[in-house]
């Protein structure tokens, strides 16, 4: 049995902060404003796989109140919700994602975020796209004021043998 998830994201950006997204650091002179460490890009995967699941969002499970989560690695948050799937049964079918910003380029950083999500996906990295897009200088993202996210996730029941 299959079922999709879709995640959404935003982050504003904030001076004084590093700029991690997908799991690494991006040289950058700002970063992203957040409880956590703001990876808008691992909180969509997240959020996406928690849809398929039908089990809410990331702020349910690691609220923005708590300050256990204050400065959380995303890794992590990510890790804990790839393990609820597979509690659950389910494993990583594909994913498919996109950063919109205008500035940085993430094109020469992809490749690593594929391999650093893939690993905390469990999955081999032909199941996890990631892109990016500018929106044309339009909008929160186009003014350079912060980085939204988008996934779309296919999970897999295992099937037992
Ligand atoms: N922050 C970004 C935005 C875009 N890219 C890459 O540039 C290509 C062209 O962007 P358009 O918004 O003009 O379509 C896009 O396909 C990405 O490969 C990027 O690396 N970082
Ligand atoms: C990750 C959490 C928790 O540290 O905080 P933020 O980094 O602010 O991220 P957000 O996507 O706003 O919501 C989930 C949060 O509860």
């Amino acid at each position: 049995m299959f079922r999709i998830g879709h995640g959404y994201d935003v982050h504003a950006f904030e001076e004084g902060r590093k700029l991690i997204i997908g799991g690494i650091e991006i040289p950058y002179d700002r970063g992203l404003k957040g409880h956590s460490d703001a990876d808008v890009l691992l909180h969509t995967m997240a959020d996406a796989i928690l849809g398929a699941l039908a089990l809410g969002d990331i702020g349910k499970f690691f609220p923005d109140t708590d300050a256990a989560f204050k400065d959380m690695d995303s890794k992590v948050l990510l890790g804990e919700v790839v393990a609820m799937m597979h509690e659950k049964g389910y494993r990583l079918g594909n994913i498919d994602a996109v950063i919109m910003a205008e500035r940085p380029k993430f094109r020469p950083y992809i490749d690593e975020m594929r391999d650093v999500s893939a690993s905390l996906l469990k999955t081999d990295v032909s199941n996890v796209n990631i892109k990016a897009t500018t929106t044309e200088k339009l909008g929160f993202t186009g003014r350079g004021e912060g980085i939204a996210s988008e996934a779309v996730v296919l999970i897999e029941k295992v099937e037992e043998s």
